[in-house]
Order: C-alpha cells, then structure tokens, then sequence
C-alpha cells in the first residue's frame, strides 16, 4: 500500500529493472532495506526498515518534527495522537498525494479518494465485504488454496522420494495464491479475464513503483518514451478487460439474470441501489475499484501469510498447538471447511494478530493536516506531514509491555482490544473511518489457508533462511522463505 511518501533517501529503494516479470524474482533482490540480517530469533525489524526514526526516537522521544527538503515531517509516534488522527471525519488529515504513476495506475479508487467522492465510494463498496457475504466466499478460498498451496506442496514432497520432505520458498507460492484467491472472488465466473487484469496491473505495480525513485520530469507522462508506452498499452488492457466484464454483468442483471455473487457483482448491485434507482458510481469509477482490489487485497495478504509461516516455522510447540486446534474445530485433512468452525479457531486468530504487530505489511502510514491543528496539544500548521510509525508503535513498551520486541501470541488471549495498555494498539489495518475494508476478508483466507497447511504438513524454517525483513511498499523477507515440508 501507498501510505509511505516522505523517506529519506538513505532507506533507498529498488532501481533494477527485471520487474516486467510478475511473480518471479521480484522479492528476492528487493533491497529496501538498509543494515545487517538479523538473528532468526529477533522480531526487531525497526532496526533494517526505520534505523533513523528509531535513532532520532531515542534521542528527541515519541514525537518529533523533521524536514524532507522544504517539507515539515511530523513523526506521530504516541498512540493518542495517532487515534485523533485517523478518527478524524471532517477531513483536517488527508492522504498524501500518491503522485502520477500510482494515481494512473489506481485512478481513484477507495484508496486515495477524499471527502464526498470517498464516502460514495465506501458505501459502494461495502456491502461487498460484509461477513456473511465473506462466509460464502470461503469455498472459493480453500479451492484456491488446495490447488495453488496443499496440492504442487504434496507434488513437491512426493517426489523428494528418499527424504519425504522438501524445501519450498513459500513467500512466492502465497503471492500466486493471493493472485488467485482475489481474481475469483473479485470476478467468480469472469475469473479468466480478472487473472488478465491482474497482470497487467502487476505490472503497471511494478512500473509505477520503479519510477518512485526518480525525479518527476513534469509532462514526461505524456512522452512516447518506451516505458509510457508500455504503460499506455497495459492501462488500455486492464481497463478494456473490466469494461468487457462489467459490461457482461450488466446485460445480464438486465435479463434477471443478476450480478453475480462475487465482489464485483456484490459491488453492483449496491451501485444500482441508489437514491431512486440512479448508479451511485460511474463505470469508470467502478473500473478504479477493481483495480484497488487487485492492489490493496494481494501482496498484503500473501506477506501475512508468509510471516505467520516463519514465526509457526521457528515456533514449533505454537506449530502444534493450532494445528490441535484445528483438527478439534474443522476435522481433518478431507474435512471440508466452513466459515462458522474458522470463526472458532481462537489460537490461529491469536498468531495472525501477532504476526500483523510484529510484521504487518505496512510499517508506515501518512497523512497531511489541510489546516492549522492541535493534535493533544501538539500544535501542527496547516501543510505539516504527519508520518504515523506503525513499526515503532507496535514496539512501545509503554503500551505493549516490556516484551514488546517478542513473539508472545498469549497476549491476545482476552482479544485484540485488551492486549495492550491502549485499545487500539494493534495498527495494522489502520483504524477509523479509514481502515482496512478488506481486514475481514484477508484473516478468512489467511485463516482458511493456514487451517489446510497446518492439516497436511509439519514444518520449519530452512537452515539457509536469512531473516532481512525488506520494506517494499509491504514488509516481505528480503530473501524469501523457504520452508522445510514434512507430509502429516
Ligand atoms: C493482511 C492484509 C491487509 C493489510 C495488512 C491491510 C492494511 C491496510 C491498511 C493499513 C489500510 C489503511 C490505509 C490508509 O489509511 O492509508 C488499508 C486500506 C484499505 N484496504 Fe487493506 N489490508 C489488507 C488486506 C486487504 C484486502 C484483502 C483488501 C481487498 C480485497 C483490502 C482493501 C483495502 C482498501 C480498499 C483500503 C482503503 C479503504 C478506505 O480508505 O476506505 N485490504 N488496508
């Protein structure tokens, strides 16, 4: 997710070019992060994704102030003024710009819409992800996960014929499965053409991501230079696909057929609901939610899953644990699963919300004050950048305790409300008008996927692991993952 927009250059980020790929490669030599690996037992990424903050938090405290050239910085590092901040209504903080490449890649879906337009937006938009409408989805979810994960894992064991067990990279197999999962439930029937959409915005990802580290030639957008080009062609691929789709559900619904029961349907059908019969969203604003999807629901996801990996990987007594849980709740490996027995499953949920403080995919959040504020007393001219640590807050031993920087899952026994001194410590979907719509859905397949996972294998972490958490856009292992599989 795009949140991140005032780093210092010493943070760097990836120039190559080998990303015209998707899938492949591209974790790999993400080098967005700066020092040393760390040792396999330490969950203290501050060090390797925000050295500098975490230094000047030593030096000045919580809250300090910074220059990014002539741009005032605000470090929000106290859990109050973060909650003022993103409870806001009236529109005094506002996202930062995403500058042309993002915006020419999402346009202005839910993401980087403001005010009335993003309030139209989120009512569209939301009846999608209600949690019955989700509970349906999870038949779609554990087909994906059976054939992207369980079945090429069974393959890939199978053939280690002597050893039983085989090392697999499972950082790349989750993004597979994420591409997967969403292009089925964002557009179900229609899911051939999604998975074509989703290429080409992977790739106009990529591009647009690159080009960051640039400086902005203003007017360069609009010269037939070999990259606008290729841009170009992939923004008329992407948006031809989805008018053909949404076109083809409209005709449908007109001959009573309906919209279809996935995200795409579920999201015109609210359209269609407006104020006497009127569409709430233009087909092109429709057409930027799609693609908001594909970017906000993908790689967020497959990173939660990859952690939550290593931390069971290099944990294996909490390994255990669940999968016992898992059996008692959902059975076993042919058991197929519902969404009501994944809504009991306390320990998983218990480890998801420790892998989402520990590694949640976005280690930085960014607003900007519209006007003169006073934030807890903190008084913030209008302008200021307002940069939220999510990484450091997750790791305040004023409000988590002092084993904040440890894997301790019990700390979310009583739910995620008491696990710490302040009720809305854990960040990671952010909180307020603004938080995560996809939250319910992205911890219902992580959930689903973990329950398959942990029913059909034992596993650790490979020796030749090395744990370089890497901030690339999302916080992913520099490296990847690789995992030693074992058949149950
Ligand atoms: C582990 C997975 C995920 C994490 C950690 C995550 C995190 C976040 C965060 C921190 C925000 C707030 C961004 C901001 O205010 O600038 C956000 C917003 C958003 N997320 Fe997620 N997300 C995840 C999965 C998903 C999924 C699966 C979807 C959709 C399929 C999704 C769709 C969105 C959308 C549309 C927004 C913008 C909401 C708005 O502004 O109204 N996310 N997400």
């Amino acid at each position: 997710l795009v949140h991140l927009v005032w780093r210092p250059a010493s943070t760097g980020r990836r120039t190559g070019s080998s990303w015209a790929t998707p899938y492949r490669g591209d974790r790999r030599d993400a080098a967005a992060a700066s020092g040393e690996s760390l040792d396999r037992g330490s969950h203290d990424t501050t060090t390797r994704v925000m050295p500098y903050v975490r230094a000047w938090t030593s030096l000045y405290g919580k809250v300090f102030l910074w220059w990014s050239g002539p741009r005032p910085v605000l470090n929000v590092g106290d859990y109050d003024m973060v909650k003022r901040i993103l409870s806001d209504k009236s529109g005094l903080y506002v996202k930062p710009d995403p500058g042309p490449s993002i915006m020419a890649m999402l346009g202005n879906g839910l993401i980087f819409s403001e005010g009335d337009v993003w309030a139209r937006h989120r009512r569209v938009v939301h009846p999608a992800f209600a949690m019955d409408k989700l509970k349906m989805m999870t038949g779609t979810f554990e087909a994906s996960a059976r054939e992207v994960i369980i079945g090429a894992w069974e393959a890939r064991v199978e053939a280690a014929a002597t050893t039983k067990e085989a090392t697999v990279e499972v950082g790349e197999q989750f993004t597979e499965l994420t591409a997967d999962v969403i292009s089925h439930t964002a557009f179900g029937s229609s899911y051939r053409q999604g998975k074509e959409v989703f290429m080409a915005q992977r790739e106009l990802q990529f591009m647009a991501m690159a080009s960051m580290n640039k400086v902005h030639v203003p007017g360069l957008e609009y010269v037939p230079t070999k990259n606008n080009v290729r841009r170009w062609q992939l923004q008329r691929k992407a948006r031809g696909t989805l008018m053909a789709i949404i076109e083809e559900r409209l005709a449908a619904a007109k001959e009573a057929k309906g919209y279809g029961t996935d995200l795409l349907g579920l999201m015109l059908e609210a359209n269609n609901a407006g104020d006497g019969g009127q569409r709430v969203m233009s087909m092109d604003e429709i057409i930027d939610e799609c693609k908001t999807f594909f970017f906000a629901g993908h790689d967020t996801t497959a990173h939660l899953l990859t952690w939550a990996m290593f931390l069971l990987g290099t944990h294996p007594e909490w390994q255990q644990r669940l999968r016992e849980e898992v059996l008692r709740e959902c059975g076993g490996a042919g058991t197929p699963l519902h969404g009501d027995a994944l809504n009991k499953l306390k320990l998983v949920t218990m480890v998801l919300y420790e892998t989402l403080r520990l590694y949640g995919a976005v280690n930085v959040m960014g607003r900007q004050a519209t006007a003169d504020a006073d934030i807890c007393g903190v008084k913030v001219p209008k302008g200021t950048a307002l940069s939220i640590p999510f990484v450091m807050l997750h790791r305040d031993v004023e409000v988590w305790g002092p084993d904040a920087n440890e894997f301790n899952t019990l700390r979310f026994q009583d739910g995620v409300g008491s696990a710490a001194a302040h009720p809305n410590a854990l960040l990671a979907f952010s909180l307020g008008p603004r938080s995560c719509i996809g939250q319910g859905f992205a911890m219902l397949e992580a959930k689903t996927t973990l329950v398959l996972i942990l029913r059909r294998f034992e596993f650790e972490v490979a020796p030749e692991y090395v744990h370089a958490p890497a901030d690339f856009l999302t916080l992913q292992p520099q490296h990847g993952l690789p995992v030693v599989l074992k058949l149950l």
